[in-house]
C-alpha cells in the first residue's frame, strides 16, 4: 500500500495496485501493517456502508468529539464522489482549510482523515455506494457537525448541493469566535 500525504496533517490518500490476471483482479485493501505509522496504534472498530442514489447529493459534515474522536478510511464502490476535509483542530496550521479528493469505484484509492477533522462527500454520479473503516464506533452522543454551506469554510462543490438530509441541513454555522475542538 501507498499512502500520499496532503497538506492537511494525517490525510492521507491510500493507494493500492491492483494485480490483474484472466480470473480479474486482487487489491489489498486494508493492512493494518502497511498503515502502522498513519494509524498510530488505531485500530478498526466499526465498518459502514451507504448508499447514495441520485448525483447532487450531499451528505455531511461529520465528526466525532474526543474521547470518541475517530480516523476513518472511506472508499467509493460505485460511481463517483467528490470527498471533502475539513480541518477543525484547535492550533493547526491548517485550521479551516477544506480539501477536496475525487474517489471512484475502481481507483484502488481510498482516503484517511485524522481525528479533529469533519467529513462529508457529493455524489458525482447516481448510484454511489461508500465504504467506511472507523477507529471508533459510532457514538451519537458524540457527534459533531459542521454545515455544508459554512461560509466560513465556503466547500466549493462541483454541483448543485441537493438531497441533503434534515439534520445535515439543520447544523449551525461556526460562530465567529469558533477556535477549534481539542482531541
Ligand atoms: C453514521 C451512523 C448512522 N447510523 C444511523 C443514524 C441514522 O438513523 C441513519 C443514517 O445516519 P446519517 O444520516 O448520519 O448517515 P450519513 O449522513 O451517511 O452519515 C455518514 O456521513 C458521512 C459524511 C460520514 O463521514 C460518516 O461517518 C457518517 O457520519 O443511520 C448508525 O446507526 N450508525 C452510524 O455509524
Amino acid at each position: 500500500m501507498k499512502t500520499i500525504a496532503s497538506d492537511i496533517a494525517g490525510v492521507l490518500v491510500v493507494e493500492t495496485d491492483r494485480r490483474r490476471d484472466e480470473r480479474g483482479g486482487f487489491a489489498r485493501w486494508f493492512c493494518d501493517a502497511d498503515l502502522a505509522d498513519a494509524l498510530q496504534g488505531a485500530v478498526i472498530r466499526q465498518i459502514n456502508h451507504s448508499h447514495t442514489v441520485q448525483r447532487g447529493s450531499v451528505r455531511g459534515m461529520h465528526f466525532q468529539h474526543a474521547p470518541h474522536a475517530e480516523k476513518k478510511i472511506i472508499r467509493c464502490l460505485t460511481g463517483k464522489i467528490f470527498d471533502v476535509v475539513v480541518d477543525l483542530r484547535r492550533g493547526s496550521p491548517t485550521f479551516l482549510a477544506w480539501r477536496g479528493f475525487e474517489l471512484e469505484a475502481g481507483d484502488d484509492r481510498a482516503l484517511l482523515i485524522p481525528e479533529g477533522c469533519a467529513h462529508g462527500f457529493q455524489a458525482l454520479t447516481d448510484e454511489v455506494q461508500m465504504l467506511y473503516l472507523h477507529t471508533a464506533p459510532y457514538t451519537p452522543a458524540a457527534e459533531g457537525a459542521l454545515r455544508f454551506d459554512d461560509p466560513r469554510i465556503a466547500i466549493a462543490w462541483p454541483l448543485p448541493p441537493q438531497n441533503l438530509s434534515e439534520r445535515d441541513l439543520q447544523h449551525p454555522l461556526l460562530s465567529a469566535d469558533f477556535s477549534g475542538i481539542t482531541l
